[in-house]
């Protein structure tokens, strides 16, 4: 494998056998960034997962670097920790001065001792895009990472991600419903349509 390329061949994948991806082969390159359509049900959450080894149970093979970080539509803060806590307990090796950093980095300065729930919905996606950024991921996973947000949040968000993005050069992969936004952000788009056998990535 070639230094940070993810390579994605899989087979199949099922859910108490019924298939839901058929075979599926695609390369993401360093600083790449993929987005990932097709309609709601057919297998994008399944494919993401299987992408960061949460998901074991397919057939296949899938080869990714060590450092992943994921960003999940609902920030998946811990409510009763700090807004420097959150970034700190993930990233243990994080000097707190270099979290205050990250921090001021994605706009949130000055929060630190808050708690997410005292954060606007915006606040808490900056603060889950503090946390992917801190460890300098080699593959970044997100999945509709700017839904639910009003449009000119939605947009500080994206720019935001984009420049994290220019800055740490990941392996992205990312799940959006906004064709607009995958033109904007990814350099190719790969699109599942289904099949008898499952879902496969179609022109
Ligand atoms: N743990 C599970 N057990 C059984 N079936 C599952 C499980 N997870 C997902 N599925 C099924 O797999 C199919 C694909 O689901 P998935 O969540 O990957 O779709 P999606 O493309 O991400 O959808 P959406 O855009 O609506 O989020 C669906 O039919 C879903 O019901």
């Amino acid at each position: 494998m070639a230094d940070g390329m993810i390579s994605v061949d899989i087979t199949s994948k099922s859910f108490d056998g019924m298939p839901v991806l058929g075979p599926i082969s695609f390369r993401i390159a360093p600083g790449e960034t993929l987005a990932l359509v097709g309609p709601s049900g057919i297998g994008k959450s399944t494919l993401l997962r299987i992408l960061a080894g949460i998901d074991p149970e397919f057939e296949g093979r899938v080869q990714r670097p060590g450092a992943l970080s994921m960003v999940f539509q609902e920030p998946t803060l811990l409510p009763w920790r700090s807004v420097l806590h959150n970034l700190l307990i993930p990233h243990p090796e994080l000097r707190p001065d270099a979290a205050r950093t990250m921090l001021a980095r994605v706009g949130i300065d000055g929060k630190e001792t808050l708690f997410p729930g005292q954060l606007s919905l915006g606040q808490q996606r900056r603060l889950s895009l503090a946390r992917a950024f801190a460890c300098a991921p080699k593959m970044l996973i997100m999945d509709e990472p700017f839904v639910s947000l009003d449009p000119e949040t939605a947009e500080t968000m994206l720019r935001l991600t984009e420049a994290l993005i220019s800055e740490h050069h990941p392996a992205t992969l990312f799940v959006t419903h906004d064709l607009r936004e995958a033109d904007r952000l990814a350099s190719r788009v790969l699109t599942l349509k289904s099949t008898p056998s499952g879902a496969v990535l179609g022109p």
